[in-house]
């Protein structure tokens, strides 16, 4: 059996000022073609969680594995370019949307790929907005748009594993669920491709994985399959 995507192996994370625990031995692992919910109320570590799968955060304690290997010091770039995170707040940048999209290709590592505006404006028109917003300045962008152009940005560079947290809280319904068709889109086009999603809304979580795992305090404490909606609880 082929190994799994994306491994946390026993991963503990610590505040370092504090020596908090933050993530405590957390195991999880992400298959070709998942589409993972991580859930539980604020503060739980979610964020943390994924933010550390992507060695964006360190982990003290623990591995994380790329295709059941771990990813060594020269590996970092390509393993990023696989596995991307994305934040729920948007940084506001100076440039033009289009200016802030293709920005990742002057990064060495994307030097062979090339920013693909028709692909974009597709998704923009798909997406119910104005195909000529690359064009604005990104400072006038909304929250859900800044919202949009980030998660376009990291699809358009074509990953494999994306972890959403948060992905569309500042998005509305309409707009919502038109970036939910998108990625599912976007996933099916490649089995490999696999999503951990993040959200305060059950529905949204219901609508978007197949499994979902339950963080508290930094602890996984409980796996399920399938539908969450209709619990009780923030989740
Ligand atoms: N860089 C950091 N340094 C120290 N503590 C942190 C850091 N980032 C997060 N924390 C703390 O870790 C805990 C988990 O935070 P995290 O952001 O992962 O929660 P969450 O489950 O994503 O919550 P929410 O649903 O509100 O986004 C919180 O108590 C938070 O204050």
């Amino acid at each position: 059996m082929a190994a799994p995507l994306l491994t946390a192996e026993q991963i503990t994370r610590r505040d370092s000022a504090t020596g908090r625990v933050l993530i405590d031995r957390v195991s999880m692992s992400i298959a070709a073609g998942e589409r993972i919910g991580l859930v539980g109320s604020s503060g739980a570590g979610k964020t943390v969680l994924m933010r550390s799968m992507v060695l964006l955060d360190p982990v003290q304690e623990g591995r994380i594995l790329w295709q059941g290997q771990p990813v060594v010091g020269s590996e970092v770039p390509g393993f990023r370019s696989r596995a991307m995170y994305l934040p729920q707040l948007v940084p506001v940048t100076d440039g033009t949307v289009e200016e802030f999209l293709r920005s990742p290709f002057e990064w060495k590592i994307h030097r062979d790929r090339r920013y693909d505006a028709e692909r974009i404006a597709a998704w923009i028109d798909a997406c119910g907005l104005n195909v000529d917003l690359p064009r604005g300045p990104m400072m006038q962008a909304s929250g859900g748009e800044r919202q949009l152009f980030a998660l376009l940005r990291a699809l358009q560079l074509d990953p494999i594993v994306v972890l959403f947290d948060e992905a569309t809280a500042s998005m509305d319904a309409e707009l919502t669920r038109r970036v939910e068709a998108m990625i599912s889109d976007w996933q099916a086009a490649d089995p490999q491709r696999s999503i951990v999603w993040t959200s305060h809304s059950s529905e949204q979580i219901d609508r978007m994985t197949d499994r979902q795992i339950q963080l508290q305090a930094g602890q996984v404490v409980g796996e399920r399959h399938g539908s969450v909606a209709g619990e009780a609880g923030n989740v």
